[in-house]
């Protein structure tokens, strides 16, 4: 135990699995922690007077055991025994090999394949603040600098597995960025410049970090070498593969908050189960390219020619099938490139990996030839750049033998020809079985006995065994060794002799098998940047595949890419919604045409669940999806590029969230207003109804008279239930009204889906109401109401009209239900005293009492 205290000691913010024979063994605190995530056996053992929690499991178990205490958010440190037990007579020498934590992993268990698995470290300067992503498994390694909403967003983008941030800043990283991540914290000696630049000039073997275009960047820098720094105290210093640090270029990327993020469930939902874009875009067909494409999710390009050139990729492989068909057989073959040369740098890479290496890359001679000769400039470039490295392919296979074993250390790893030495201990070792196999036929004909056997054993070793019956027969020399029920074993020095000749040949040959192994892997270190380049590039032609497989499958089209800041989408669809309906309802296209000189702001009104918020939303995806570089879900697209996309939505859409709600929402519209561009693509979903009827359209009509005198004339979408903004265009000639059209049926209503020019008059909420299963005369009475406060057109009449209603009528038995918004719309209509109100406060009455009746609704659909 005094090694145990001494090591774990040293590591008193991880878990310790510490080693003891077959066995991983966690004790104390550790113990009862393990035992819980992993529902192993608690146990206690008796350690010099004190009783000490165990639980273990056997050392093969390790990787299925490790991944589940890094997944629950454990840091491990794994304790081996660093020398042969059989070798010593003291205790083991044990040190630890590993410290694994959620955002530094290398077990194949714990990655996924399609995500990378960033570290993230965060350092929070005077005026901006320096964040770093790093993925140990890939050897990626991202800087950027700063405002918080700016890290905030990234943070969200690249979903680190775990944040860094100092001691100090503790308070800080919750404030600003939430709790939402597994963190950690390091001293704050480690946040400084010096130390940083220092730890990260030495890693890239450089005198300034000029060369990565990050030296401006002190605060990304800083969070970098914390990144780096973590590494090594994780016990991870084989990084030769984390070759470069990249810049995170702001300016090249579409703008999107972690609000439009979520919003637009690109690549993760709030809700469980629920489909993402990503979900529905992604074709790809390996690891890489998998991952890419949710990088490019998460930055789609603002450069129209950057764009357009994957466009044109895509319209290539559209019009050649067969060349898209071959490409995506060659990537098949591939294995996860990015992961297997870090295995390589990190020593982690076992020989059957290092042959999948070599087949990987094998796979990219057809596909750099098909490449070459496409007629699409942008995949010859690819085909150029694209590296078979022939040497290391030709290295490996001559070195290794193709059906090479997981494990090193079993033997049947190194080629025939490799080494002279190997090669003739193997003749040792086989020739030494074809030896015993002669002279046990010589010896049965000596002695006569037909049925000897020569086998071997841990404790004897090899051993000629003879049956009971004939005992008699057994030459003088041979020396009894174990007695059987029905047989005798005996030893000879002739069988001695060759046991050891043949023991001490495999024994040699696993050791020389592992050590030109070894020799081979440091040899590959050479070709991690043309492989890493390669690997990149593979996963670039993945996601173009992907592109042109999807818009196949779904129908998308080119969008056209133009200089004006207009937006027309012909014919658009939900990508998400369209993959979901039934067959027998088929999701209905809608026209959605922006600029800034006569539509800029389109004011929607139309029912609950007429399809606002989807037109809203697809507008936003089939604008992403352009500027990723993919078709888009229309008959015709055109638009200038856009260069951020803003998404709101109302408070009351939040309140399952948890959130604060009518300041949240003001304070998140208020960042658009100081924000937006020329360029800037606004969406705004039932923004102020998380307050008053009043105030709420107050504040939606004076955001979107702001946005419309904006100098910026930024195209938006404002999806309302206020029909009092229709009023807005008569003042505003850039604002222009629509509605998604409903069908009136006698009692009922008919989502016709359509968008359509003018407003609409009414929110049909009771209809909604009664779909959500209010009760009958709940719907009844809120009709009647509804009617005749509709007729009424004058002050006069719709007070008579309210009078008529009468206050004693309100006293019906459905208030008596228990829940407390139905009592308080019985309260808000008894305290109306609608001889004081105008006409259009009276209306404005009349839709809050029916908002509150929807709220009712949402109420008790959370029940
Ligand atoms: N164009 C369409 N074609 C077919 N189905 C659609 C279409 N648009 C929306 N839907 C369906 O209608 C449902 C409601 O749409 P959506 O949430 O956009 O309505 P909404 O008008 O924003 O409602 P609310 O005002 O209550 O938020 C969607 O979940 C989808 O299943």
């Amino acid at each position: 135990m005094k090694q145990y205290n001494t090591i774990k000691a040293k590591y008193p913010d991880a878990l310790l699995l510490f080693r003891v024979g077959d066995f991983y063994e966690t004790f104390g605190e550790d113990a009862v922690k393990a035992a819980k995530i992993l529902n192993i056996t608690l146990t206690a053992r008796n350690n010099g007077g004190d009783q000490t929690e165990l639980a273990g499991f056997p050392h093969h178990s390790l990787h299925t055991y490790l991944p589940k205490l890094v997944m629950a958010g454990c840091r491990v440190a794994i304790c081996d025994q660093l020398e042969d037990p059989k070798q010593t007579k003291k205790i083991v020498k044990r040190g630890v090999t590993e410290l694994v934590t959620p955002g530094v992993a290398l077990n194949d268990d714990i990655l996924q394949s399609k995500s990378n698995n960033f570290l993230a470290a965060v350092h929070i300067a005077k005026d901006t603040v320096g964040v770093s992503f790093l993925d140990v498994s890939t050897g990626e390694f991202l800087t950027a600098e700063g405002s918080e909403e700016y890290i905030d967003k990234l943070l969200q983008n690249f979903n680190p597995s775990e944040v860094l941030f100092s001691k100090q800043q503790r308070k800080r990283f919750a404030t600003a960025f939430g709790d939402g991540f597994h963190t950690f914290y390091l001293e704050d000696w480690v946040f400084q410049q010096d130390y940083t630049a220092e730890l990260l000039q030495k890693h890239f073997d450089v005198k300034n970090l000029k060369g990565f275009g990050v030296d401006h960047l002190e605060a990304g820098t800083i969070a970098s070498g914390a990144a780096l720094h973590y590494l090594g105290e994780t016990q991870h210093n084989n990084l030769k593969h984390i070759t470069k640090l990249s810049r995170i270029a702001e300016d090249e990327y579409v703008w999107m908050d972690r609000f439009t993020i979520r919003n637009l469930e690109l690549y993760h939902s709030a809700q469980q189960n629920a489909v993402t874009l990503l979900d529905v875009i992604d074709m790809t067909i390996s690891p890489m390219g998998g991952r890419m494409l949710k990088r490019w999710l998460a930055l789609p390009l603002k450069n129209p020619e950057k764009i357009t050139r994957r466009h044109e990729v895509v319209s290539y492989l559209l019009e050649h099938p067969q060349w898209l068909e071959q490409v995506q057989q060659h990537i098949k073959k591939m294995s996860d490139l990015e992961r297997l040369i870090s295995k390589t740098a990190t020593g982690k890479i076992n020989p059957r990996e290092v042959v999948q290496l070599k087949n990987s890359m094998q796979a990219v001679v057809p596909l750099k030839e098909l490449a070459l000769q496409s007629a699409n400039e942008s995949l010859r470039i690819i085909g150029e750049q694209l590296n078979d490295c022939q040497l290391l392919r030709d290295k490996i296979l001559e070195t290794l033998l193709e059906e090479a074993p997981v494990a090193i250390g079993k033997g049947n790893v190194i080629a025939q020809g490799v080494s002279e030495t190997l090669d003739e201990l193997r003749g040792i070792a086989t020739g030494g079985k074809e030896y015993l196999d002669n002279m046990l036929q010589r010896e049965s004909e000596r002695t006569g006995i037909t049925s000897l056997k020569i086998a071997s054993n841990n404790v004897f070793g090899y051993y000629i065994e003879v049956r009971n019956t004939h005992k008699d027969k057994v030459p003088e020399e041979w020396i009894r060794k174990q007695t059987l029920v029905s047989a005798e074993r005996y030893i000879t020095e002739e069988l001695k002799e060759y046991e050891t000749k043949i023991l001490g040949a495999e024994e040699k040959i696993l050791a020389l098998e592992q050590e030109l192994f070894a020799k081979l892997v440091q040899w590959l270190l050479q070709f991690i940047a043309p492989v890493q380049q390669t690997a990149a590039l593979v996963a670039e032609l993945d996601c173009l595949a992907s592109f042109a497989t999807h818009a196949k499958t779904c129908n998308y089209v080119r969008p056209t890419l133009d200089d004006t800041f207009d937006l027309h989408i012909e014919e658009g669809r939900h990508p998400v919604i369209e993959q979901q309906l039934p067959p027998d309802n088929p999701f209905i296209a809608n026209d959605v045409f922006l600029d800034r000189d006569n539509q800029q702001i389109i004011m929607i009104t139309g029912p609950n669940m007429s399809g606002k918020s989807a037109i809203l939303r697809q507008t936003a995806l089939i604008v992403l999806l352009a500027q990723m570089g993919s078709f888009v879900p229309a008959t015709a697209v055109r638009m200038g590029c856009v260069d951020k996309i803003f998404t709101r939505v109302g408070a009351s859409d939040n309140i399952s969230m948890g959130e604060s709600t009518f300041m949240v929402e003001m304070n998140e519209t208020a960042s658009i207003l100081n924000n937006v561009s020329e360029r800037s693509l606004i969406l705004l979903d039932e923004i102020g109804r998380g307050t008053s009827t009043y105030d709420g359209i107050s504040i939606a009509w004076a955001i979107s008279e702001y946005l419309h005198e904006h100098p910026s004339r930024a195209k938006t979408l404002f999806a309302t239930h206020y029909h009092e903004l229709n009023e807005m265009t008569e003042t505003f000639s850039r604002i222009k009204n629509y509605n998604v059209s409903v069908k009136e049926l006698k009692d009922n209503v008919l989502f016709l889906r359509k968008l359509v020019p003018g407003g609409s008059h009414h929110s049909f909420g009771i209809h909604v109401a009664k779909m959500a299963g209010m009760p009958k005369i709940v719907l009844q009475r809120a009709n009647k109401i509804l009617e005749r406060l509709e007729k009424s057109h004058s002050s006069d009449e719709l007070s008579d009209k309210m009078k008529d209603i009468g206050k004693d009528e309100l006293q019906l038995s459905f208030f008596n239900l228990d829940d407390p918004l139905l009592v308080e719309i019985r309260d808000e209509i008894l305290e109306t005293d609608i001889d004081t109100l105008t006409p259009v406060e009276a209306l404005m009455k009349l839709n809050e009492i029916k908002r509150m009746l929807q709220r009712s609704d949402a109420v008790k659909l959370k029940k």
